[in-house]
């Protein structure tokens, strides 16, 4: 099942009387039951979801982010320009029924979020198998010049859930993940239907880690909105990068956690924005710089391949490296929600 979600808080708002004016795809993969509908579902929402349901193939979600720019005239006279653009949210199914079938939600990918439960050792080490399935099968939006882990084309993102039952890990295994095997044992017997209905939910110990995180704000959102931005800054903007990119620097500052590292005009540039896009209040504005002569495509579908030349380093806006992401030592730098 294939079915199209829209974010209720500003989904069916348009800013300024304007449609979000391109979109860009990013794919939230990982093992079966790590979290990623869960994560999917705060994002969206900013709140947790209580049960979620397991992934049927795959579902899509939709924010509006505003990305904006400041743009110099000739005559030096700086003006404020900024645009609401649509982030695709692909949660595939990280069930192994879906793993022949899944490639066909690998399309015209801009970027990446794998998921991981920290709780799990090897849900960390199989992100390099998603990784690698992902760029033997997937095809993309405005490609890195280099592979990423697998030879991943595309900037990611990866993500740490369940801190809430790893604290101790080596002494405590997720009992959603033993609910996740025994439901495969009962699958392999055929004895579960396609309805899938365990109580998962209930095995968890009382509180979530994405829920507690939803509850204590302490989910990195900023971080996960830059990292859209990113992605729609490579695939719209490319042209206004007169160097290298800010996210190429030394590998030290590579964390998801530096906030000194986006000294960059984007900082700049959340700091003036909304996240939510709310506070939206310019009026026509000109066509930005890269869509002088990119036509963005009218509807989320079919998306364009874009090719950009990548004549940049460009960081992968990932704290755990292609060494890291196999190993199943847990890192500070993953995005732990
Ligand atoms: N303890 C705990 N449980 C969580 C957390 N996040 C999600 N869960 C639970 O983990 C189970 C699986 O979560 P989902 O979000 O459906 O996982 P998924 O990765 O989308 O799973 P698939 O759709 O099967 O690929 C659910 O019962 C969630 O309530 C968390 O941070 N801590």
């Amino acid at each position: 099942m294939f079915w199209w979600e829209r974010e209720k808080e500003t989904g069916s708002r348009e800013h300024n009387g304007s449609p979000p004016c391109g979109q860009v795809r990013v794919l939230v993969v990982g093992d079966a039951g790590v979290g990623k509908t869960s994560l999917v579902h705060l994002i969206l929402k900013g709140s947790s979801i209580a049960r979620p349901s397991q992934t049927v193939g795959c579902t899509v979600g939709v924010k509006h982010v505003s990305y904006g720019s400041v743009s110099s005239s000739s005559n030096s006279i700086k003006s404020d320009t900024h645009r609401d653009f649509f982030v695709e949210l692909w949660d595939t199914s990280g069930h192994e029924r879906y793993k022949d079938c899944r490639s066909l939600f690998y399309s015209q990918i801009n970027g990446v979020i794998f998921v991981h439960d920290l709780s799990q050792r090897r849900t960390k080490a199989n992100l390099h198998k998603w990784a690698a399935e992902i760029a033997a099968n997937g095809t993309f939006s405005a490609p890195l010049g280099s592979g990423g882990p697998g030879g991943l084309p595309v900037p990611y993102l990866v993500i740490g859930n369940k801190t809430d039952i790893s604290a101790k890990e080596g002494t405590r295994v997720s009992s959603g993940n033993l609910v996740d095997v025994a439901r495969q044992w009962v699958e392999k017997q055929g004895l579960l239907p396609s309805s899938e209905e365990l109580p998962l939910a209930e095995s968890f110990p009382g509180s979530s880690g994405l829920l507690a995180a939803a509850k204590e704000a302490r989910f990195d959102k900023e971080a996960v909105i830059k990292f859209f931005r990113m992605l729609i800054r490579r695939r719209y903007f490319s042209d206004e990068l007169p160097g290298p990119s800010p996210w190429s620097i030394s590998p030290l500052q590579n964390s998801l956690h530096l906030t000194s590292e986006n000294s960059s005009d984007e900082n700049q540039l959340h700091r003036r924005l909304s996240l939510s896009g709310e506070g939206y209040k310019s009026s026509v504005l000109p066509p930005l710089p890269a869509q002088l002569n990119l036509a963005p495509p009218p509807t989320l579908y079919p998306q364009q391949p874009m090719s950009v030349p990548e004549s940049y380093s460009f960081h992968r806006f990932s704290t755990s490296g292609l060494s890291e992401m196999g190993s199943t030592k847990s890192s500070r730098a993953d995005i732990n929600v």
